[in-house]
């Protein structure tokens, strides 16, 4: 059973119409990746499923509940983990503190986040904005799952990151994929360690879903289409 469902979602940034028919559906426990050229719609479906921003028409299904007239901190509540695009760590605090600034009780603490990330647990005093890029991506990931979500969303996780450190946050993803049966949104446009990881593909296009499917399904033509690669 779905999860998370979108259906015929619109939505506007003032007079600016930019999603014009998004579907989507994340089943428990399921990966999918969302994916799409720049400026398609991605980052701003996210903002919708997480109540950043309304839609104007459509329906927003999430643990069973209509989202439409839900604000973004109950939203959060209701599971919903947001690693956004930028990581937006608060640079003043330590990790630690970062790890606990928005922490709800549940089964993810500071030492399962430390064995997910080594190198956090061992920084746990350092202040955010000294880490490196990749730490900070780690710290936006840890701080989301602090929040205990049932559903987890990284929007470019690897985006800018040395490609040492987007394996660390491939292998990460895929320990909590294999670990623990949270449903995930990855935006990412890496299709060769998406292979590994994601049960399903959704593309977007100028705002509207085309296509849905397997990783295995994309063929060349759609991905000459759809992907630019
Ligand atoms: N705050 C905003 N105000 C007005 N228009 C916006 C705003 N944010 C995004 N848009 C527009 O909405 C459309 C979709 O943008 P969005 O950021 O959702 O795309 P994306 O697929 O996430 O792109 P990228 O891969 O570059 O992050 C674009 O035309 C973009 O210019």
């Amino acid at each position: 059973m779905s999860f998370l469902t979108l259906e015929g979602v619109t939505a506007s940034y003032g007079a600016s119409q930019a999603l014009f028919g998004i579907d989507l559906s994340v089943g428990e426990g399921e990966v999918v990746a969302l994916m799409g050229r720049n400026g398609m719609g991605k980052s701003t479906t996210i903002k919708v499923i997480c109540r950043l921003l309304k839609h104007s028409a459509g329906k927003v299904r999430f643990a069973g509940q209509d989202m439409s007239s839900l604000p973004a901190h109950k939203a959060a509540r209701l599971g919903l983990g947001l690693v956004p695009e930028g990581r937006r760590c608060f640079t003043n605090l330590s990790v630690y503190e970062n790890l606990y600034a928005s922490a709800r009780p549940g089964e993810w603490d500071f030492d399962k986040v430390h064995a997910l990330f080594p190198r956090l647990g061992e920084r746990s005093d350092q202040l955010a904005g000294s880490l490196s890029g990749g730490e900070q991506q780690m710290l936006a990931i840890g701080r989301a799952l602090m929040t205990n979500p049932r559903l987890l969303i990284l929007d470019e996780a690897t985006e800018g990151l040395a490609p040492v450190v987007r394996q660390e946050i491939w292998a990460s993803i895929a320990t909590l994929k294999k670990t623990t049966g949270l449903s995930i949104i990855v935006v990412d446009k890496t299709i060769s360690e998406l292979r590994h990881v994601a049960d399903k593909v959704v593309i977007l296009e100028r705002g509207e879903t085309v296509w849905r499917g397997t990783i295995d399904g994309l063929s060349t033509d759609i991905k000459d289409q759809y992907l630019g690669v």
